[in-house]
């Protein structure tokens, strides 16, 4: 354990991510360092295919670095076993993609219950936090639909509760607004950081929406494969 890590939710120290691409290597990330702490709300921005996708796949433990670490309370992750990084996943990180990825043949209401009973929360508990999750996110009248026959913007929010639902202390959003309307996306994030800010979250949020970062603590962009404020 590093120095002061243990006081950040997440901190990444010297993450380098390349990629090879023809003769050419992509250096998407160079001995980045970067930390996030309880309650902070931070936005990504920074122009489609810099890495902002990669970035949050390392901090959310889905891809491993090439070198450099990635630790979570304090907790270094490069010499961690798959099966330790799934278990740190599922307790302390709640992910939202791009595409929300929901089980197709499960509700609403059991897609934000699934991860809690994976990680051994009764099935009313479990029932009682994804109906006030749902409700908070507008969708009371949708708990038992099916994914399928919800609208693209009722799936995203969905979504943004299943990752909330173990109320993880990490929340790694890419795009988490971007398929909602200007209101739709406004009222989804107000929403969003009272949870931040009530379960104390460390949340990092990759968007195109400038009104949106704007709102958030800070904003960061990537620059030259470093994690750099962003100046407009
Ligand atoms: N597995 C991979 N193999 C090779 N190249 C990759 C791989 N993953 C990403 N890349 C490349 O790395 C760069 C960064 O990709 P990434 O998806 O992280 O960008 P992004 O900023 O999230 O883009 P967008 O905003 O369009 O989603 C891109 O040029 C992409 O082609």
């Amino acid at each position: 354990m590093s120095k002061d890590s243990e006081a950040y939710v997440l901190s990444l120290e010297g993450l380098s991510r390349f990629f090879r691409s023809g003769d050419e290597e992509l250096h998407i990330l160079k001995e980045a360092d970067f930390t996030l702490q309880s309650g902070e709300l931070v936005a990504l921005v920074a122009p489609s295919g810099t890495g902002k996708s990669t970035l949050l796949h390392l901090a959310g433990l889905l891809e491993r670095p090439d070198s450099g670490d990635v630790l979570i309370q304090g907790r270094s992750t490069r010499k961690m076993s798959e099966s330790g990084r799934t278990a740190l996943r599922r307790d302390e990180i709640g992910f939202v993609y791009q595409f929300h990825h929901l089980l197709g043949e499960f509700s609403a209401c059991e897609n934000v219950m699934l991860p809690q009973l994976a990680a051994g929360v009764s099935r009313v508990e479990a029932r009682l936090r994804a109906v006030d999750l749902l409700t908070r996110f507008g969708l009371s009248h949708r708990l038992e639909s099916l994914p399928g026959r919800m609208s693209g913007g009722e799936q995203q929010r969905t979504a943004i509760a299943r990752a909330l639902a173990n109320r993880p202390s990490l929340l790694l959003a890419d795009e988490p607004t971007g398929n909602l309307d200007t209101k739709t996306a406004e009222l989804v994030f107000a929403e969003l950081t009272r949870i931040v800010r009530e379960e104390g979250v460390a949340a990092l949020i990759a968007t195109h929406n400038e009104a949106l970062a704007a709102a958030m603590d800070r904003t960061v962009t990537l620059a030259e494969g470093h994690i750099v404020p962003f100046r407009a």
